[in-house]
């Protein structure tokens, strides 16, 4: 008998388009050009919340037309199966979107994600509803619990991308789309097929200035990678919020780094009383090791670090046993790399080793100088996490402050964690004064004048004398304390003052 079509002709260009819609990176133009289309609309900005509930009712309505022409269709054998099958993942997905947020929100606040995850019959319960297990129980020829671990990848992703990564600048919104692809690639659906595992062995190096949010982008990859889970006893394989080991190499000396990263053995040195594992050994195959400041290193690290990224092998301080690494490397720097390299204080062989996925963080000046109204969204959301429901007001203080007393170019060379600094202190001390920005500070105009030797001698004079005149103000007194007569002092004393 000849394959049947579970959808209609009507209803096979809409299921088409849907496909398209599950693979596509959440943050990209791309995604939001399906979104639109989908709805019929013309080309233009992200969906409203409105239009996102609209779009999402789609592939529950084709999917509940198609699941009723399913057996009659022959089932897994027709012809557009795995396109009704993708649809339904992405039903399921959204489904479920909500126990999954629940679940990496308890983990935060908690610190630990490790227990059993109870809503995981009922995903098998609604999958096997759209996807009759009688249909041979694998999905893509992978079992369900793959799904779920899927799943609940993609969801740490898109969690972990929205809450680190704030604002609506085009450097936002690439960086998002850039963090999505280290995460999964520019092919999502080559990944979740063939790369889930794999990909833990790509090194992904981060760079950009000192504040602009390198660390936060490295956990974020970090806690967003794949991991299986044991349906058996209803259990990720591990506790994502605690598979992220951050090291800061330019807080460590040479010995100490070392220890950190490859632990020693009893009397290695002096000092080592006992046997200490090294984050390398600690960190499972799911876990990430992040070497911060990679640019500070010597190049005695660098070396064993090369090894280290060539072979996955490593030995602790005092040991000649080889130990493998599982987890995934990642690195950052704010310095200019090639300028190291020229130097000679970088490795060039261990410069190509790091830069196999490149992530750059834009500081906030580039930020601002492509979208000023910027500004106020970063305060306010700084502002929200710092002073709660006082936020608001909070972000309207620091927005005029920045106003009235920062200079308009003010270059902000602390970049995010500076601006941070400068809502705390605006709500602590209702003032900021940063080392760079004392320099820059708006000069009084007088000063300025005094300084391009504008005033003529009396301007001068007059200057001088109306200012004391606010300390003291008598004719006669202030005469005494500039050797200069009453009729004098008053001539020189600006009329508004
Ligand atoms: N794009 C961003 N969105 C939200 N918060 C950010 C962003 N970038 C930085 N931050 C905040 O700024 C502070 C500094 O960020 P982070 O430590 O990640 O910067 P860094 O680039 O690693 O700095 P350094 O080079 O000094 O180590 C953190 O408190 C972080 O929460």
């Amino acid at each position: 008998m000849a394959a049947g079509k579970i959808f209609s002709e009507k209803d096979s260009k809409l299921a088409l388009d849907v496909v398209q819609l599950v693979w596509a990176n959440p943050f990209s133009g791309e995604r939001i050009e399906i979104e639109r289309r989908l709805l019929g609309l013309g080309s233009g900005s992200r969906l409203s919340m409105e239009e996102f509930s609209r779009l999402l009712e789609l592939p529950a309505q084709l999917l509940d037309r198609g699941r009723r022409r399913l057996a009659e269709a022959g089932g897994k054998s027709a012809s557009d199966f795995d396109i009704y099958q993708q649809i339904a993942f992405f039903e399921l997905f959204h489904q479920f979107a909500p126990d999954f947020d629940r679940l990496i929100n308890d983990a935060h606040e908690r610190g630990s994600a490790g227990r059993r995850i109870t809503f995981y019959d009922r995903f098998e319960k609604l999958l096997d509803y759209w996807v009759p297990a009688g249909l041979g129980g694998e999905y893509q020829g992978f079992p369900a619990s793959r799904l779920f671990a899927v799943y609940f990848q993609v969801r740490r992703a898109y969690y972990h991308i929205v809450h680190y990564i704030v604002g609506e600048s085009d450097a936002a919104r690439q960086l998002r789309s850039r963090v999505w692809q280290s995460i999964f690639t520019h092919d999502m659906e080559r990944y979740q097929r063939v790369l889930t595992e794999r990909l833990g062995d790509v090194i992904t190096l981060i760079t950009g200035p000192s504040g602009s949010g390198k660390e936060l982008v490295a956990r974020g990859i970090g806690l967003s990678r794949f991991i299986p889970f044991d349906a058996t006893n209803r259990q990720f394989e591990e506790d994502f919020v605690r598979a992220f080991y951050p090291v800061n190499l330019s807080a460590l000396s040479t010995n100490l780094i070392e220890s950190e990263l490859f632990g020693h053995r009893k009397g290695a040195f002096t000092g080592a009383l006992k046997d200490r594992k090294g984050y390398l050994e600690t960190c499972g195959p799911y876990g990430t090791v992040f070497l911060d400041e990679i640019g500070e290193t010597e190049v005695a690290i660098q070396v064993k670090l090369l090894r280290l990224l060539q072979t996955r092998v490593f030995s602790p301080i005092g040991d000649t046993e080889s130990l493998h690494f599982r987890g995934k490397i990642m690195a950052a720097t704010n310095r200019d790399l090639a300028e190291e390299i020229d130097s000679g204080r970088f490795r060039e062989d261990f410069y190509f080793r790091l830069n196999a996925d490149r992530i750059h963080t834009p500081s906030l000046k580039d930020i601002l100088a492509n979208n000023a109204s910027e500004l106020e969204r970063l305060v306010g959301f700084i502002a929200r996490r710092v002073a709660g429901p006082e936020g608001s007001s909070l972000t309207a203080e620091v927005c005029d402050f920045i106003r009235k007393e920062m200079p308009a170019e003010y270059p902000w060379p602390g970049n995010f964690r500076e601006l941070e600094q400068c809502v705390r202190n605006v709500l602590i001390h209702g003032d900021y004064t940063a080392e760079e920005f004392h320099s820059k500070r708006k000069v009084p105009e007088w000063q300025r004048r005094f300084e391009q030797g504008e005033f003529t001698a009396d301007e001068l004079l007059s200057e001088y004398v109306t200012r004391l005149y606010k300390e003291t103000p008598n004719y006669e007194a202030l005469g005494r304390r500039l050797d200069l007569d009453r009729r004098t002092v008053k001539k020189y004393v600006k009329a508004d003052s």
